[in-house]
């Protein structure tokens, strides 16, 4: 019986935990609205050291658990992203997609609806972490391709580095950025949609026309010198008018992160995260400490980037370090 007991313990496939980053787009530059409802991009990501992690593990009770920042506010049902990356691969390798026989287990470190693409890290890292549980043997290519019909953002969440995304986001180059770039992110104290940031654009160009930002290309040279200076001078979101429209507040943070020492601030993709670029790792610890004091946001976070997309922890779930953070 000991022994019969042991054997079926040992075909049980070990939990896989994937670690998978934020982003932030240093250059959004956002077309109009195409038939499909989607805008055409021309984007920079940059993939930071603001991490979740997701483990799967096979159960016969299928479910979500999520643990972390902001975890009351993430669905746990089939509208979550990661879900999502579970039933698409489910029904690619044969699997019944309303039993897949496995739970995930999502510890956020991303906020929630920040405009950082954490829904697309989740499913990501679920996709990776699938591939090695089903043994599924896809490649990196394939997995994007998955991804892609999953989220514009979630080809890049599992590249990571620095990108330049274009179509809806979801085609990618890497971009040469040899040098880490220091930044503060401060997070606001509830979370905007991503559709409705893109339609209050459009409303925002039907009324006026906003400020759109300039070709790409200066800012890559930027990325490849390495000069955080020259880098801070060519940051730009044409979604930042459209979250300040939304949430008129988030200009007092983008002013008091500047005026606490950064060399620039911009609204992170959707928003309302803010996202303050800095000289080097002190100072941005400087900067979030006299940020947190201003009381402007939720909180102040030091991320550093580009960091690698997602990847396999070990195949122990494993605890993650609390992030840097300072509380407003
Ligand atoms: C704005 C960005 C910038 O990287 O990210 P967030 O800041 O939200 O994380 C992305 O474009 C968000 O990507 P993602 O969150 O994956 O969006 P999707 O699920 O593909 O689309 C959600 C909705 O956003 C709008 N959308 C998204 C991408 C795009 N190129 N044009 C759009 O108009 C559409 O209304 C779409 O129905
Ligand atoms: N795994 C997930 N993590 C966070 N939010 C999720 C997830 N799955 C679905 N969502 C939903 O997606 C919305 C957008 O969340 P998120 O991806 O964090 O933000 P953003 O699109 O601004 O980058 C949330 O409000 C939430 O309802």
């Amino acid at each position: 019986m000991g022994t019969y007991a042991l054997s079926v313990l040992s075909v049980v496939p070990t939990p896989i935990t994937v670690r998978v980053p934020a982003k932030v787009n240093l250059h959004l530059s956002v077309g109009d609205a195409r038939p499909d409802g989607y805008h055409e991009l021309v984007t920079v990501f940059q993939a930071l050291s603001m991490t979740d992690e997701v483990t799967v593990l096979v159960a016969e009770e299928p479910g979500i658990d999520v643990h972390g920042e902001g975890a009351d506010s993430v669905p746990t049902g089939a509208s979550n992203l990661a879900w999502k990356a579970v039933q698409l691969l489910a029904e690619h390798s044969g699997r019944d997609p309303e039993e897949p026989g496995v739970r995930l287990s999502i510890n956020k470190g991303i906020p929630v609806a920040g405009g950082m693409a954490g829904g697309s890290a989740d499913a990501a890292a679920t996709l990776l972490a699938l591939n090695q549980l089903w043994r599924l043997e896809l490649g990196r290519d394939e997995l994007s391709e998955f991804g892609a019909k999953l989220g514009s953002d979630v080809p890049f969440s599992l590249q990571g580095g620095t990108a330049l995304g274009t179509g809806r986001g979801e085609r990618l180059v890497p971009v040469l950025a040899r040098h880490t770039f220091h930044w503060v992110i401060a997070l606001d104290r509830r979370g905007l949609s991503t559709p409705a940031v893109y339609t209050e654009l459009d409303r925002l160009r039907e009324e006026s026309r906003p400020n759109r930002v300039g070709e790409v290309e200066p800012l890559l040279e930027a990325l490849a010198s390495g000069d955080p200076r020259q880098l801070a001078l060519l940051l730009g979101n044409d979604l930042q008018a459209a979250a300040v429209s939304l949430r008129p507040g988030l200009r007092r943070t983008l002013r008091a992160g500047v005026q606490a020492g950064a060399l620039a601030g911009i609204v992170s993709g959707s928003g309302p995260t803010c996202a303050f670029l800095c000289t080097d790792a002190d100072a941005a610890v400087r900067v979030a400490a006299e940020l947190s004091g201003a009381g402007v946001c939720r909180t102040v976070r030091v991320a550093h980037g580009p960091v690698p997309g997602a990847k396999l922890v070990s195949e122990e779930p494993a605890h993650r370090p609390t992030p840097p953070q300072v509380h407003a």
